[in-house]
């Protein structure tokens, strides 16, 4: 399983990096669960990580506006990411998901450095108003995504697994293998959660918090990336 670590800054990429993380995921959260950052801090990481590790940048937290998500997303890919990171925030419905994901994936594919498009759905959805993860992995093929996944919408310590079960997270991961896409977990993962996201086998796990020793308003210490990285093995 691959390890994605969520930096705001060069100095946090640095320990991700240095701490093993398999993938380098620029965020803001100042500005939300999947807060995008500024183009200029995705280029000093790129610069910074090289060709070591992919790096990822979050495009936001969106509502249904699906030229905004697709100029983000050539954005951040023109920016270095090698992946780009949409959240299905204010979308209620399978038409609007569908054609803000079919926006993205359309607007990188016609870039020289083809960005891997990541959508993601919200564990707590109920109680964001926002569409069902189970239903992202069927919309995520059919708009052509790469890769499909789970985090909380609300940061306020509540996990993914006090919304998902672990079946019903094993049914998303299972359905989305099913549809050729790749997954991943993220939302307020703690140590003790290790043993069932092993179960649920993600190819993925999505981190912050964890890695800043709980809370994620403060940084990213490399010795716990190096912690949850010899965990999963
Ligand atoms: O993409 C992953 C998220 O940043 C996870 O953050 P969190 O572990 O603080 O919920």
């Amino acid at each position: 399983m691959k390890l994605l670590v969520s930096p705001i800054n060069n100095e946090e990429a640095i320990s991700a990096l240095k701490g093993g993380a398999d993938i380098i995921d620029v965020k803001n959260p100042k500005e939300g669960s999947l807060g995008a950052n500024f183009p200029g801090v995705i280029k000093e990481v790129k610069e910074t990580v090289g060709n070591q590790k992919p790096i990822s940048a979050a495009l936001g937290d969106f509502n249904y506006k699906p030229g905004t998500a697709a100029l983000a997303a050539y954005g951040a890919a023109a920016a270095g990411a090698d992946y780009v990171k949409i959240g299905l925030y204010d979308i209620q419905t399978e038409e609007q998901a569908y054609e803000m994901l079919a926006g993205i994936t359309e607007a990188v594919r016609t870039m020289d450095n083809v960005a891997k498009v990541v959508a993601c759905a919200y564990s707590d959805y109920a109680r964001i108003n926002s569409i069902d993860p189970a239903l992202l992995p069927a919309i995520g093929a059919k708009a052509g995504v790469d890769l499909v996944m789970v985090d909380t919408g609300v940061k306020d310590g509540r996990s993914t697994f006090e919304f998902l079960n672990e079946a019903q997270l094993k049914d998303f991961v299972e359905k989305a293998h099913a549809n050729g896409l790749e997954t991943a977990l993220a939302g307020s993962i703690k140590f003790e959660d290790i043993e069932a996201i092993k179960a649920i086998k993600p190819d993925i796990l999505g981190v912050r918090g964890i890695v800043c020793g709980g809370d994620r308003s403060t940084s990213i210490k490399q010795e716990l990336v190096e912690q949850l990285r010899a965990r999963l093995g």
